[in-house]
C-alpha cells in the first residue's frame, strides 16, 4: 500500500505513545520459554517477527517459514537442530535465502548437528535433522552477525555440558551478545564473557524466583520518534512507554546520541520523554554505529532533513539485512536531493537544505527504510511504497503517527 504523508506538525500534548516490547528480547524469551516452559513473559512484541517465532514454535509442522524475521531465522536453527526426532525444512522470503548463515550452521555441525543447504551453500533454506548435541566447545567468526553467537547461546544452557564459545575476529553488534547474557542470568543460567570467550553453564529449571520476565519496550522504534523532536520545532515534546533507564537494549544510546541533535530524554515512572530543547548546532555527525546498527537510517535521514551531513560508520552488517541498507539509503536520498556516499562499512551525508517535494520513497521489503523516512513529513509532502512493511517490527506505527499529528492519506 503506497500513503501519502502530506506536510505536518505535531499537536500540542499528544498522547503517551505505548510502544510494544522488544523484538529482541522477546525472540530470545520466547526460545528461552520452549526450553524452560515454566518461563511467563509479559509485554511480548506484537510485531510480526515475534509472531512468526511464536507460531513456529508451537508449530507441529516440520515446515518452517519465517519470512523475513532473521532473529527467528537463526534462533530457531539452533533450536531445531537440538529437537531430537523432528526432521524440519527452514526456510524464508526471497531476501532470507540471501542472507548468510553459514557461520552458525558450520558451529551447529562442528558441534554434532546435522544441518544441510536446500538451496544456495550458506544460505536457507536449510534442512535439519534434529539430535543431542554432543561437543560443547566451538569457536566461530564474530564480525558477521550477533545473531549467530546468540543463537547458540540460548540453546547452551539445555546442553548436557553447557557451552564454551571462542569468538574469531572483531567482535559485533555486542550489546545483542550482552542482551543474550543478562536474560540468561535473568532465569538463573551461570554465564561467563571474558575477551574473546563466552562460557554458559547448564540449567535444567528455573527456580520459581526466575519465571516472570517482562520485556522493555522496543528502543529501536524509538528512534523514530527522537527523530521526529529533531525536526521539530523548540518545545515539542513527546512520551512514550514502557521504558527504564538501564536497558538491555542497545540502541538505548540513542538518547545521548540525540542530545547533539538537541533532543533531551527524561526517564519518568517507566516512561521516557523526548524534548527539542535547543536547535542542532553542527557542521556534521559523526557516529560509529557498530553496536547499534539498526539506528543508521534514523540517523542518516534525521541529519538530512536538519541540512546536517554526517559520517556514519560501523555499519558493515547494513548489507546482509532485510536489504541491503547502504545501498536503499543512498538511492532514496538521493531522490530527495541528498548527497550521499557509500563504502562497505561507512556512509557519508553531504550537507545540504534542499529537499524535493513529493518523492515517492522505495522500502525494499525493510521496515526500517519506511519507518526512517517517514519523519521527513514535518518538512515535506511525501510517499511511502509498501507502508505496511512497517509490522515486522511495529504494526501501529501509522496509527501512532496520526495521533501525534501526521496528515496521512492512501
Ligand atoms: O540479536 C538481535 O536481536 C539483533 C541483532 C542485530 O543483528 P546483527 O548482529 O546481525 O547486526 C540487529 O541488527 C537485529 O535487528 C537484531
Ligand atoms: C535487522 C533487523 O532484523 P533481523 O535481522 O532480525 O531480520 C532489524 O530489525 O532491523
Amino acid at each position: 500500500m503506497l500513503l501519502t504523508l502530506h506536510k505536518s506538525t505535531i499537536i500540542a500534548h499528544p498522547p503517551t505513545i505505548i510502544i510494544t516490547g522488544s523484538k529482541s528480547e522477546s525472540n530470545r524469551l520466547l526460545l528461552l520459554q520452549a526450553l524452560y516452559p515454566e518461563l511467563q513473559i509479559e509485554n511480548v512484541s506484537n510485531s510480526d517477527d515475534s509472531e512468526t517465532m511464536q507460531k513456529a514454535l508451537k508449530s507441529s509442522s516440520n515446515h518452517i517459514d519465517v519470512s523475513h524475521a532473521g532473529t527467528a531465522m537463526r534462533f530457531l536453527t539452533a533450536f531445531f537442530a537440538t529437537q531430537e526426532g523432528r526432521d524440519i525444512t527452514i526456510t524464508g522470503s526471497a531476501r532470507m535465502k540471501e542472507r548468510p548463515i553459514q557461520v552458525l550452521v558450520q558451529a551447529l555441525n562442528a558441534l554434532g548437528a546435522d544441518i544441510s543447504y536446500l538451496e544456495t551453500e550458506g544460505c536457507p533454506p536449510l534442512k535439519i535433522n534434529g539430535k543431542p548435541l554432543t561437543k560443547d566447545q566451538v569457536s566461530l567468526k564474530a564480525n558477521v552477525s550477533s545473531q549467530y553467537i546468540s543463537a547458540l547461546l540460548l540453546i547452551a544452557p539445555k546442553l548436557e555440558n553447557g557451552l564454551e564459545l571462542t569468538l574469531e575476529g572483531k567482535i559485533t553488534s555486542v550489546p545483542y551478545i550482552n542482551m543474550t547474557l543478562d536474560l540468561l542470568t535473568q532465569i538463573g543460567v551461570e554465564t561467563s564473557f571474558k575477551n574473546n570467550l563466552i562460557t554458559v553453564r547448564p540449567l535444567q529449571k528455573l527456580s520459581p524466583q526466575q519465571q516472570v520476565l517482562t520485556v522493555e519496550s522496543d528502543w529501536s522504534s524509538v528512534s523514530y520518534f527522537y527523530s521526529i523532536v529533531a525536526l521539530s520545532p523548540v518545545g515539542t515534546t513527546i512520551t512514550l512507554s514502557h521504558y527504564k533507564k538501564d536497558s538491555l537494549q542497545g540502541d538505548s544510546v540513542l538518547a545521548s546520541i540525540y542530545t547533539d541533535f538537541g533532543v533531551t530524554t527524561t526517564f519518568g515512572n517507566n516512561t521516557i520523554t523526548l524534548v527539542k530543547t535547543d536547535e542542532a548546532q553542527l557542521g556534521s555527525v559523526n557516529c560509529q554505529l557498530q553496536n547499534a546498527p539498526d539506528i543508521a537510517q534514523t540517523i542518516a535521514v534525521t541529519c538530512f532533513g536538519l541540512g546536517i551531513g554526517c559520517h556514519l560508520t560501523g555499519l558493515h552488517t547494513l548489507k546482509i539485512k532485510e536489504t541491503d541498507r547502504l545501498v536503499a539509503l543512498k538511492t532514496e536520498l538521493e531522490k530527495l536531493g541528498a548527497q550521499v556516499d557509500i563504502t562497505n562499512e561507512a556512509l557519508l551525508l553531504h550537507s545540504s537544505t534542499q529537499i524535493n517535494d513529493n518523492v515517492s520513497i522505495a522500502t525494499y521489503h525493510d521496515h526500517r527504510m519506511a519507518m526512517a523516512f517517514a519523519p521527513l513529513a514535518l518538512k515535506t509532502n511525501l510517499q511511502i511504497e509498501d507502508a505496511m512493511v512497517v509490522s515486522k517490527s511495529y504494526p501501529t506505527f501509522w496509527e501512532d503517527l496520526k495521533t501525534i499529528g501526521f496528515k496521512i492519506s492512501k
